[in-house]
């Protein structure tokens, strides 16, 4: 290790070389040149690995992500195993939502579950701005990880206000979102005003995760396929921008996150965006202020490329109950994938959502040394 813990050299800007700035994860994110396309996997960290299972055996979820030597041992176990080539921060996307307040759990097997929905401006009131101080063990587990990692990247993440809407507002997972587009629809000032201070709960969480060193940020908004692009436009996307106009503002000099001095960054860490169904969405959701824009297995990576435009990289896009097929279904997956992705300026192989837990976790280190294989000899492709 160096000192250099961001791995953005402090004077000239330019990434120290071999750091995780300089990394391929990163690269493609910034649309460089990379000698292999890189390879991490949403929900790498989690109950598909039997050695995740153990640790948490007698931990709840949301505990677990308040114990950062516990994070840090979680979040690491993906990278060794696998060897991928970015690790994320093992967390949730309500963690920074309790720490405003809410009363919240996560329901094994369920997911987010809300104990009193958020339904009036009382409610909005109730949720709290949060600092660094409000999530200490986001903090301290950052700086652990981002010790430990070297030149692998780490990604910090956050929820999108859409999704942590919809859990707010529902109480608890849902498939329609029908209390969440009602209150959209029928009381916009409440909604607005709701999204308003989730996207200023969003931004700091993510601003004390650059300030301790991630390499790279991915805003999950789930839930907005299931919106039409009219409304993502107009209800949505003006919230989703402010977070992540917000990181790019904080390198112009203007605005540190943490309040501790940090070295200078030149260039916003890559912002990385994603839902699920939203083939017709990914043109705005790049335009939301993404450098990378995340896509699920039901458009094609060259169609998607001609939907975000030049100016953007792609992440995924394979679908992750291709992991139950047979290895040459897997095998022509991943190459059709890496072939399609030739056509985006930038691209990061994923899955189109989250591993499931059932996933044989051989199959996904397989799946990374084929991606390295294949997309370190570009010749071979097709
Ligand atoms: C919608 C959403 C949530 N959480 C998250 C999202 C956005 C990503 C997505 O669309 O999947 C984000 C998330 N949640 C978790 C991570 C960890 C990092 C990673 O490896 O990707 C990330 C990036 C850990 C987790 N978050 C959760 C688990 C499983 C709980 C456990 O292991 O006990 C993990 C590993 C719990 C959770 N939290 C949430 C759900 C739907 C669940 C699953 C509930 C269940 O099936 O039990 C809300």
């Amino acid at each position: 290790m160096t000192t250099d813990t961001t791995g953005t050299a402090a004077r000239d800007g330019a990434p120290r070389p071999g750091g995780p700035a300089d990394s391929p994860f990163v690269r493609a994110c910034r649309r460089q040149p990379v000698p292999h396309t890189p390879v991490w996997f949403m929900r790498q960290a989690g109950r598909s690995l039997p050695e995740y299972r153990e640790i948490r055996a007698n931990v709840a979820m949301l505990e677990s992500c308040r114990r950062p030597e516990l994070v840090t041992e979680i979040t690491l176990q993906p990278v060794r195993r696998h060897g991928v080539d970015a690790a994320i921060l093992f967390s949730d996307i309500v963690v920074p939502v309790a720490a405003a307040g809410v009363d919240l759990d996560i329901v094994p097997g369920t997911g987010p579950v809300v104990a009193e929905p958020v339904r009036t401006a009382e409610d909005v009131e109730r949720i709290r701005p949060i600092g660094r101080d409000d999530v200490p063990y986001v903090d301290e587990a950052v700086r652990l990880l981002v010790a430990e990692l070297g030149d692998t990247p780490l990604i910090g993440f956050a929820g999108a206000p859409f999704t942590l809407a919809s859990y707010l507002v529902e109480g608890g997972p849902s498939r329609t979102h029908a209390k969440t587009k009602a209150m959209m629809y029928g009381e916009p000032e409440l909604w607005h005003a709701l999204c308003g201070r989730l996207a200023e709960i969003t931004l700091a969480f993510l601003r004390v995760q650059v300030a301790a060193g991630v390499s790279a940020v991915q805003l999950f908004d789930s839930w907005a396929g299931a919106l039409s692009e009219a409304d993502y436009r107009r209800f949505v996307m003006p919230h989703s921008a402010k977070v992540l106009a917000g990181l790019a503002d904080d390198c112009s000099g203007s605005r540190r996150g943490s309040g501790r001095a940090e070295p200078e960054q030149s260039q916003p860490v890559p912002r990385i965006h994603f839902g699920v169904g939203t083939g017709e969405l990914l043109g705005a959701m790049g335009e939301a202020g993404a450098d990378v824009v995340g896509v699920d297995w039901r458009t094609p990576l060259d169609v998607a490329t001609r939907r975000i435009g030049p100016d953007r990289a792609v992440q995924g896009n394979l679908d992750p109950t291709t992991l139950f097929a047979p290895w040459p279904v897997v095998e022509a997956e991943v190459r059709r994938i890496l072939a399609e992705g030739l056509a985006a300026p930038g691209h990061v192989f994923n899955l189109g959502h989250g591993v499931l837990p059932e996933t044989d976790p051989d199959v996904l280190t397989r799946v990374v040394a084929l991606v390295h294989e294949i997309s370190a000899a570009p010749a071979d492709r097709g």
